[in-house]
């Protein structure tokens, strides 16, 4: 009778697999106004799989049709959301030695992507005195090849110098973002997405663009803005606070390890 509560290993890849698709798309459509739609077909699905459970023929078999026939609609209302999803996950970077090992998490400590963030920080923080607008796209696990290929490719190793002159407001490379891969700018000039997020007013483009992209995979970017001169650091399509810049350089590596 209690048949069904056996519990195998299918069932738990089957419930893991379940969580990590509900969470690349909660993590795609938050702070977007799809997140509504999404979260409403969520309970018309519970409500017709709970009607199913329960046998109620004619209520789950209305909710039934309703949601196969929805499906097609789906694809119409969320197609730009399903682009940038398929997009996310073919973007995974695997090629790359850290990557499968980073997402597993346990061996941490033995990997980390050698980027000079100090290079990238002090730049930064020149920038800032002088008012300089920059915006700098740091890779992590997420390839960013599909942003990188709108701009005009490089590779240059990072210093403090080649920043400067990247960022140099009359630079042809100032204007857009600049993509760091490892140690090295493999990008400049980069358009990036723009989030809809609703930000307050002294937050223009460049920091839209920044939880744009920081929204869209798990890069992670350091804005300067050219009003006022502040740093910031945004990952995950937010705001990471931190008090120095040593704090702001050893939250850079931890999140690069
Ligand atoms: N989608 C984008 N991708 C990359 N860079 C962008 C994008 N949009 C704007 N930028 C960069 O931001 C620069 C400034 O844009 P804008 O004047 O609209 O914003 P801002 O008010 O100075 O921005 P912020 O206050 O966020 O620094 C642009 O010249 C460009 O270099």
């Amino acid at each position: 009778m209690f048949s069904f509560l056996e519990f195998t290993f299918i069932d738990l890849l089957d419930i893991l697999l379940v969580a990590f698709l509900l969470f690349n798309v909660y993590k795609l459509l938050k702070g977007t106004v799809a997140i509504n739609i999404f979260i409403g077909i969520a309970i018309v699905f519970l409500i017709y799989k709970v009607t199913e459970a329960l046998h109620m023929e004619m209520f789950s078999s209305l909710l039934g049709t309703l949601i196969s026939g929805g499906a097609i609609a789906l694809i119409i209302i969320f197609h730009p959301e399903m682009r940038k999803f398929l997009l996310m996950l073919g973007s995974t970077n695997f090629k790359s030695k850290r990557n499968f090992i980073n997402q597993l998490k346990f061996l941490k400590a033995e990997i980390s992507i050698d980027v000079d963030v100090e290079a990238l920080v002090m730049a930064c923080e020149k920038f800032g005195v002088s008012r300089t607008g920059a915006l700098i796209v740091i890779e992590r696990n997420n390839s960013l090849d599909f942003l990188s290929e709108k701009g005009d490719s490089m590779n240059i190793e990072i210093n403090i110098p080649i920043l400067e002159s990247i960022f140099y407001k009359n630079s042809p490379l100032h204007d857009g973002a600049i993509i760091v891969k490892e140690n090295y700018v493999v990008a400049t000039r980069v358009v990036l997405p723009l989030s809809e997020k609703k930000l307050p007013s002294r937050f223009g483009l460049r920091h839209r663009a920044a939880i744009g992209v920081t929204e869209k995979t798990d890069a992670m970017c350091l804005v300067v803005s050219e009003e006022t001169g502040e740093i910031s650091f945004i990952i995950d399509g937010a705001f990471e606070l931190y008090s120095t810049t040593n704090e702001l350089q050893e939250k850079i590596r931890m999140y690069l390890s």
